[in-house]
Formats: C-alpha cells, structure tokens, sequence
C-alpha cells in the first residue's frame, strides 16, 4: 500500500535530519519561516547566523525556482530563536507533495511552535491592489480535491491523527496580532485579510479560472503553501500566513495584461522590506511557550 508515500519521509528520515541540524548549531528555534517568491530578504535580518545550503542537507530536496535562494538560516530576531527556509518547493518543480513539505515536519522535530510563511500570489479580490499584504484567514487547497494532499500514505502517530481538523488552520490570535502590528507599522492602508487558493502550477491560470476561483470566494491564488500548511497542522504546530499580491489576475477577455514571474519578483522588491518589517516585529511578540505580549 502507498508504495511511494513513505519513501524517505518517514518519522526517523525527518528526525536523522533534524538531529544532524541540532548538531550543528545552538540555536533551538521555536519559530519557523518560509519565504516566499523574492522574498528571502527576511533571512537576512537573522542575527548570529548558521546557514546550511539545501544541497549540503542530508535527505532535502534543491530549489530550482529562481526567488528561490535555497538556504536554512538559523538565527535569532531581537533575540529570538529562528529558523528560516530562504526558498520552498512547489508542486511543479516535480516533488511529491510528501517531499515539498518534509521541511516543515523537520521543523517539527527542530522544536518550532509556530510556523510563519509568506507567499507571492495573483488578487483576485478587485479591492485588492499590487503591494497589498493580506492576511491569510483561510485556504482552498485545490490540490488536495484531486487527492494530492501530503497526509496521504500510512499515517503516522508521532506526527498527529488520521484525520486532522482544518477549519482552524490559520491561528486566530495570530491574525489578529497580524493585522495590529500592521496598523501599528502604519500599513494600514494596503494590510488586508482574505482566502488563499493554491493551484498546482506551473502554468498562469485562464480567464476562466480566474472567475471561477473569484466564484469560489478566494481572494488571492498562488501555487504554494497550503501544503506546508496541512503538515504544520497535522502536528500541531501554530500556523501564521501572508500573501504579497504581487499582481493583478485577468479577468477581462479585452485585457492585455500577461501574469509573469519577472513582475512577481519585482513586486517582492518593492515590498519586501514591509513585509520583513511585518513578520520580524510579530516574531518578537510571540512568547516561546506561544503566548503573545
Ligand atoms: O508561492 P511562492 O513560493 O511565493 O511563489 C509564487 O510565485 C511563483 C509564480 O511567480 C509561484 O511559485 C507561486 O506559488
Ligand atoms: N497561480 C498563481 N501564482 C502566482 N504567484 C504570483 N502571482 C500568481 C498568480 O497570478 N497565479
């Protein structure tokens, strides 16, 4: 049964991974991050740094999408302990969605409580504008209809149930202090709040789908981190999420407008440093026992 499921993501994979980190640093973190396209600026703001290249990681996969740096930092933000991924894996770049999500149960096993993850996405919301960070509040994971959900396989105890429960997938307080420190940054004019759809990519989507999804009630899509999610639920680990709307979707047949990938990480430059603003200030207001000051 699920002959490829397990294959070298199992428990003790993820633990000989986790070990071989711990080995090597001090730092035990209690948080982790994934940066999203172009956004892999955040990794740098890490003090006292031990940075390991993926390919130098035993059993991870390599990044090949560009945005992508493909480096686990670990550090500490105003004095508390990281870890950061600077480049994920998605769908398309061929990897099971077991393997796209390995990280995040190396997380696990590292000792993270909360996951924070950023992603560049398409608004589909027409309130919505290029530069406007949302809140992630809920998902549509697209993938997972069609089965393609990283819990599938034998299921392991260790990590969390059979059946996870998903309708508390985004941490409430955690949106919250999202959403105030924004105000108190001053971003309240482009921080916003609404649904993510993940497709599998690679391809842009169609007009059609575009409206569909708009139909569906997602506010923006991209073609990412609903797995992570999934994974970081399933065992029990606090989850906080942003999109950057990196571009406006077509949804016009009269439209010359072409969704790309250049524009996508142009509009991580732009932003970013707001968004590395964002994420490192709601870092220090979350207590290791994940308690919020
Ligand atoms: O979700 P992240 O990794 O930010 O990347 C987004 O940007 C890429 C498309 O430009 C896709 O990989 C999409 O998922
Ligand atoms: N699927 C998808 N992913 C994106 N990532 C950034 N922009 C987009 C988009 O418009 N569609």
């Amino acid at each position: 049964m699920f002959p490829e499921a397990n294959k070298g993501y199992s428990y003790d994979d993820c633990k000989a991974t986790a070990d071989w980190l711990l080995a090597q640093t001090d730092i035990q973190p209690r948080v982790g991050i994934v940066c999203g396209s172009g956004l892999g600026g955040l990794a740098e703001m890490l003090k006292d740094q031990v940075a390991f290249n993926y390919k130098d990681i035993p059993n991870f996969p390599q990044s090949t999408v560009h945005g992508h740096a493909g480096r686990l930092v670990f550090g500490t933000l105003k004095g508390r302990a990281c870890v950061c991924m600077q480049g994920r894996f998605h769908l398309y770049e061929g990897y099971a969605v077991q393997r796209i999500t390995l990280p995040i149960r190396i997380f696990k096993l590292l000792g993270v409580e909360t996951v924070i993850l950023t992603n560049a996405a398409g608004g589909l919301n027409e309130d919505f504008k290029v530069g406007d960070i949302m809140v992630i509040k809920d998902h549509i994971n697209l993938p997972g209809f069609a089965g393609n959900n990283p819990l599938v396989g034998p299921n392991d105890e260790r990590f969390g149930v059979r059946f996870p429960c998903m309708s508390d997938a985004y941490d409430r307080e955690l949106q919250q202090l999202g959403m105030d420190v924004g105000q108190e940054l001053g971003y309240g004019d482009f921080l916003k709040e609404g649904v993510y759809c993940a497709l599998g990519g690679p391809s842009f989507e169609t007009i059609a789908e575009c409206r569909m999804l708009h139909k569906l009630g997602a506010d923006a899509v991209g073609m990412s981190t609903v797995h992570e999610v999934v994974v970081a639920r399933h065992c029990g680990m606090r989850v906080f999420a942003l999109s950057l709307i990196t571009n406006q979707v077509v949804m016009d047949y009269d439209s010359e407008e072409k969704a790309n990938h250049e524009e996508v990480l142009q509009a991580g430059k732009q932003r970013g440093l707001q968004m590395e603003h964002l994420v490192s200030t709601m870092v220090t207001r979350i207590e290791h026992n994940n308690s919020y000051i």
